[in-house]
C-alpha cells in the first residue's frame, strides 16, 4: 500500500504495556511526507499512547523505527524538538491574548526571531486580525486554531494532533480541516486522531486501531475494497426489531443511520439468508456502496478485546 513517497514516520512492532495490559500491540505504521494521515479507533484503543511514543514522550517496551529520520528510542529528545504536538486538552492561558500566548510559547521553547515567527504564524493561520482577543473569550473553533498556531511556531515538519476538533461545531471543524489541507499543500505532514467520519474522509490515508492492534491502513478506497463487504440499506416499520434480531449474528455488521438500517457482511449468500425472513411489502431495501463507517463498524465488531482478562 506504499506510494513511494518518503516516510516521515516508519515504525515496526511498537508495543506499550501498563501493568499486565498491552495497550499498543506490535503496531507497524508508515506516514508519508506532505500527507494527512487519519488515526481512528474506539475510545481507549491506544491512539494517544501511540502518538506519544512517536513523538518521544513515551518509551516503547518493544519495537523500533524512526520519526523525522531520528530513532524513536535513542533520539527521542531530538524528535520532541522537531514535531508539533497538540494534546487533547487546551493548554494555553485563557487570560492572555492570542498574541501574548504565542509570545509566551516562543519564549518557553526559545524560538529564534520570536517577533517574526509570531507575526508569520498569526498570518499563516488567519489569526492576525484577532491577535488582541483573550484566548478565554474565543469560541471552541478559534481556540483550536490558536492551539494549532502554538504547535507551528517552531516551524515543525510534522504535526501530531490528538483529537484536535473534539466538541467543535461542524463549520469550525471544516475550517480547521481546510487549514490542515493548506498546511499539507505546503509540505507539512500531519498525523491526526479523530472520531469523526467526515474528517476520516478528508485524510489522504487512514489507520484504524482497536484494542491496541492496527487492523487496517491505507486510503479510504483501499480500506473499503480490503473489507470486501456487501452492504444493504433497509427501511420500513420493522427496522428496529430487525436491528435487535440481526445484531446477534456474528457474520453481520449492523448499524442504524437515521430511519435506515445498514447491514453488511463478507458473504453475499449469508447476507441474503439473514435478510430473507425480513422481506415483505412494508420493507424496502437497496444495495448501497459500503461506506467508511460501515467498514469501521465491521472492523470493530471483528476485533477481539485483549484487555478483557
Ligand atoms: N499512564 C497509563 N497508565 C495505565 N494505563 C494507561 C495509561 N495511559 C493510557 N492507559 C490505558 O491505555 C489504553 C489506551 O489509551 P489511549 O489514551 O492511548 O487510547 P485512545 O485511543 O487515545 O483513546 P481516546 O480515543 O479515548 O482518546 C486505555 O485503556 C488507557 O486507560
Amino acid at each position: 500500500m506504499e506510494s513511494g513517497a518518503p516516510a516521515i514516520i516508519d515504525v515496526h512492532g511498537l508495543t506499550k504495556r501498563y501493568g499486565g495490559r498491552t495497550v499498543v500491540d506490535h503496531l507497524d505504521m508508515r506516514v508519508e511526507r506532505g500527507r494527512i494521515h487519519g488515526f481512528l479507533g474506539p475510545n481507549g484503543s491506544g491512539k494517544t499512547t501511540t502518538i506519544r511514543m512517536l513523538c518521544g514522550l513515551l518509551t516503547p517496551d518493544e519495537g523500533s523505527g524512526s520519526c523525522l529520520g531520528f530513532d524513536i528510542v535513542r533520539q527521542a529528545r531530538r524528535i520532541k524538538r522537531e514535531v508539533g504536538y497538540m494534546t487533547q486538552k487546551f493548554g494555553l492561558y485563557e487570560d492572555l491574548t492570542i498574541e501574548e500566548n504565542l509570545f509566551f510559547i516562543a519564549r518557553v521553547y526559545a524560538v529564534p526571531n520570536a517577533a517574526t515567527r509570531v507575526q508569520a504564524t498569526l498570518e499563516r493561520l488567519g489569526l492576525a486580525s484577532r491577535k488582541t482577543q483573550l484566548a478565554g473569550a474565543l469560541s471552541g473553533g478559534w481556540k483550536q486554531r490558536l492551539a494549532l498556531a502554538a504547535c507551528l511556531l517552531h516551524d515543525p515538519q510534522l504535526l501530531l494532533l490528538d483529537e484536535p476538533t473534539a466538541g467543535v461545531d461542524p463549520k469550525a471543524r471544516r475550517e480547521f480541516w481546510d487549514q490542515l489541507h493548506a498546511l499539507a499543500e505546503g509540505g507539512l505532514t500531519v498525523l491526526v486522531s479523530t472520531h469523526y467520519m467526515d474528517e476520516a474522509e478528508r485524510c489522504h490515508r487512514l489507520a484504524y486501531i482497536a484494542y491496541g492492534r492496527l487492523l487496517a491502513q491505507g486510503t479510504a478506497a483501499q480500506l473499503i475494497a480490503a473489507a470486501g463487504l456487501t452492504t444493504w440499506s433497509i427501511t420500513g416499520p420493522r427496522v428496529g426489531a430487525m436491528a435487535i434480531a440481526l445484531r446477534d449474528q456474528p457474520q453481520l455488521h449492523v448499524a442504524s443511520f437515521g430511519n435506515a438500517l445498514h447491514v453488511s457482511a463478507r458473504s453475499e449468500t449469508e447476507l441474503e439468508a439473514a435478510l430473507a425472513p425480513w422481506s415483505g411489502s412494508d420493507m424496502a431495501r437497496a444495495r448501497i456502496d459500503t461506506s467508511l463507517e460501515d467498514v469501521f463498524i465491521a472492523l470493530m465488531q471483528g476485533a477481539t478485546d485483549n484487555y478483557a482478562a
